[in-house]
């Protein structure tokens, strides 16, 4: 049974080694038929001896049965809403209140450059290296329960790839569909006479919104992190695109056009080039989201009512045709 353990182990590192390769460095190392050769064999070790059976294991992805209904959630910290700009004199206006305020200026203002991916914000909580509970953003405060449906991402680990985890880590960001994973969805929908979605956003919403894990584990999902909430018993970097990097390190995917910028003209000409890029990028994004990059910083800006000081939303004009 020692033989049969280890052997159940190495898979399940192996499993999670090329999980990351494939989800977050988006450089697989194995074809997918070597992947899924190593899961079957993992699948039926474990169907042989139920006992050696550990809910991280990547083949427990996919909830047993429906809920009845979502049990709330109140978030610890509440989860934040934007402020938007619309123009360039607006970013400006952003930026000058933040220098007004910094009674001391640092030599140079650093901003942490996003797209801001348009699907929903969710809150995912790490015990020990171990996902286990997820929530919807609610209206900030309190969210619902979808730790089963968040758990069928497969982008989204359900441990930490590193040896010391945090005691606890809450992970924040945007799950989403790619614009293939929509017309898929939707190819399918209509060959089995059901509903159509409009876009990707409402299909992701519906998605996240079904009461049985095993639909949402048909439906293209991804998840990219762009904040953390909670953490304890870890140090973290003083920067938020350091923290960014050091969440891809431990296998949180985030989003690969995220960049930092001393200028407020090199931040005006990433909006410009996001904008350029929308068309192309295969999912949707409704503007950038600029973010002051030192920790510190923002800690001294703080928020006014229930958006931060430190951060904007720098949206695109709202898009004329539908995406269907
Ligand atoms: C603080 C905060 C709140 C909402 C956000 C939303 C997005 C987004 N939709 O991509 C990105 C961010 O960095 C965000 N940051």
């Amino acid at each position: 049974i020692d033989q049969i353990i280890k052997q159940i182990n190495e898979l399940k590192e192996t499993l999670r080694r090329y999980e990351y390769q494939y989800h977050v460095l988006d450089e697989p190392t194995v074809p997918d038929a070597e992947y899924d050769r190593l899961f079957h064999q993992l699948k039926a070790l474990e169907q042989q001896y139920p006992q050696l059976i550990d809910a991280d294991s990547p083949t427990q992805r996919v909830g047993a049965k429906p809920l009845a209904s979502f049990n709330q959630i109140r978030h610890e910290l509440p989860m934040l809403s934007l402020d938007n700009a619309f123009s360039n004199d607006e970013l400006k206006t952003f930026v000058k209140r933040i220098q007004d305020r910094l009674i001391v200026m640092p030599d140079s203002l650093d901003f942490c450059c996003e797209p801001k991916l348009d699907g929903l914000a969710v809150s995912i909580l790490y015990v020990n290296g171990r996902l286990t509970q997820a929530a919807t953003r609610g209206d900030g405060t309190t969210g619902e329960d979808i730790t089963a449906n968040i758990r069928t991402i497969r982008n989204i680990p359900l441990q930490l790839l590193t040896n010391n985890p945090p005691t606890r880590l809450e992970i924040r960001g945007e799950v989403f569909m790619s614009h293939s994973g929509f017309e898929q969805l939707n190819r399918i929908s209509l060959e089995k006479g059901e509903k159509l979605f409009a876009n990707p956003r409402n299909a992701a919403a519906g998605s996240l919104r079904q009461l049985d894990p095993k639909i949402t584990a048909t439906r293209p999902l991804l998840f990219n992190a762009y904040s953390i909430g909670i953490f304890e018993g870890t140090l973290l970097p003083k920067t938020h695109f350091a923290r960014l990097q050091w969440l891809k390190s431990i296998g949180i995917p985030i989003n690969n056009e995220i960049r930092l910028y001393n200028t407020i003209e090199k931040v005006v000409d990433f909006y410009r080039t996001m904008g350029e890029k929308r068309r192309s990028l295969g999912y949707d994004i409704d503007g950038t989201v600029i973010k002051v990059n030192d920790i510190a910083l923002q800690q001294k800006l703080g928020f006014v009512s229930k958006a931060p000081r430190w951060a904007i939303a720098y949206k695109f004009p709202a898009q004329e045709e539908l995406t269907l």
